[in-house]
């Protein structure tokens, strides 16, 4: 294709993106405005009738306009994640007034470009006020920076789907008055990072976070002969690969946070498992009300009393409740050998009747319970459609 009719498709497809960028934001502030109304009548974000409705016309029309069912369920499928975690967080800034600050001062693990950083930026993107990022060495940095007032939140990573709990967040919950305030899922996509054009046979030295290179212990194997140091945090990582300027020298983090530091990607997908997600919890001084229509979890810890079957009694009261455990960690509890904290997760707000039923039930049957927060739930699983459905007339 001759360059000036390369240059004039490439200028229609720069324009055709910038009408759909707008759209998209046309889109947002009507669901804002779908917001509004939610709030007014009390009326649940999530309808997932009407996004199966509306998943069905789209994929209709969409396989008319020659786009097949796939493509157009996965892009909807995050155009309404969007519109779901929007409305929540409009709701909970209505349900908490006066909460939002004109600045939020955010701990986090690393500095900029860290996995946590990523997820903060994200995280804060959708609430109001601006950002001010304060990076920190260690977990127990973070937590000590919120209780004393030097920051407003902290953004904590509590699990991965490759590598599990992150067994030192959970201790740090045990001692802390903070509460759990939200929650968000980050996709981790390790990436090998260079300062300079090289190839992988040319890497000796290799820099990252442990936690990371647990998640990528298959591909270190097919390594060999590569000297692994571990650092206190991705970023730190990177920072030393862009400092060191060296062909032989590689370190593991994000593509987008490498690009904050100038690094090249060589090398993607280097985790074990192909989706690689974490948790984040975000923790500040004082709780926060979660309004009834917005999908709350509310996580507690607890330790049961020494005798066989309390662990399985005190998990019974959550099913009489009808509720729902998303997660159960144990720690041991320090100068107490053999006993066990018990961290749990569950769907349900503390407000409501069955979780209050369920915190009564506990404390009389357990030796220690405390709720470490009520938070919306962040975790929007997407709306399927049966094909059969979506490809009738
Ligand atoms: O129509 C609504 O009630 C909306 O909130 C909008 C919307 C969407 O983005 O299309 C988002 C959330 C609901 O689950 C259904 C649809």
């Amino acid at each position: 294709m001759p360059d000036d009719a390369l240059a004039q498709v490439r200028d229609q497809i720069t324009k055709l993106d910038s009408e759909l960028l707008r759209l998209l934001a046309e889109r947002r502030k009507l669901t804002n405005e779908v917001a509004e109304t939610k709030i007014r009548h009390h009326i649940p974000v999530r309808d997932v009738k009407r996004e199966e409705q509306l998943l069905v016309k789209l994929i209709k029309e969409g396989q008319k306009a020659g786009l097949d069912a796939h493509y157009v369920t996965q892009l909807f499928h995050v155009i309404i994640e969007d519109s779901v975690l929007n409305q929540q967080a409009m709701l909970a800034e209505r349900a908490n007034p006066g909460s939002a600050l004109p600045l939020n001062r955010v701990a986090f693990l690393g500095d900029k470009g860290s996995y946590s950083y990523l997820a903060t930026q994200k995280y804060f993107s959708r609430r109001p006020g601006e950002l001010l990022e304060v990076g920190c060495q260690s977990f127990s940095e973070i937590i000590h920076k919120v209780e004393h007032t030097e920051a407003d939140y902290a953004v904590l990573p509590i699990e991965n789907t490759t590598s599990g709990s992150i067994n030192e967040v959970y201790d740090q919950l045990q001692h802390t008055q903070l509460s759990i305030i939200g929650e968000l899922t980050h996709p981790i996509r390790h990436t090998l990072l260079v300062a300079k054009d090289t190839s992988i046979s040319k890497i000796r030295t290799l820099y990252a976070h442990p936690q990371v290179f647990t998640q990528c212990s298959h591909f270190l194997a097919e390594l060999g002969n590569v000297e692994v140091k571990t650092i206190d945090s991705t970023s730190s990582a990177m920072l030393k690969v862009s400092e060191l300027q060296r062909d032989d020298v590689a370190a593991i983090g994000s593509e987008a946070g490498g690009s904050l530091y100038g690094l090249l990607a060589i090398k993607s997908n280097l985790a074990n498992q192909k989706e690689n997600h974490s948790r984040f919890i975000v923790v500040a001084r004082d709780p926060v009300v979660v309004p009834l229509q917005v999908p709350a979890k509310t996580t507690l810890v607890m330790s049961t009393v020494q005798k066989p079957g309390a662990l399985v009694e005190a998990l019974m009261v959550l099913r009489d409740n009808r509720i729902n455990m998303t997660k159960l960690e144990s720690r041991p509890i320090p100068g107490n050998p053999w006993e066990e904290m018990f961290y749990i997760d569950m769907e349900g707000n503390v407000q409501d009747g069955p979780v209050q039923k369920a915190l009564d039930a506990l404390r009389a049957i357990t030796r220690y319970v405390k709720v470490l927060g009520c938070y919306p739930s962040e975790e929007i699983s997407p709306t399927k459609v049966a094909a059969a459905n979506a490809l009738s007339e």
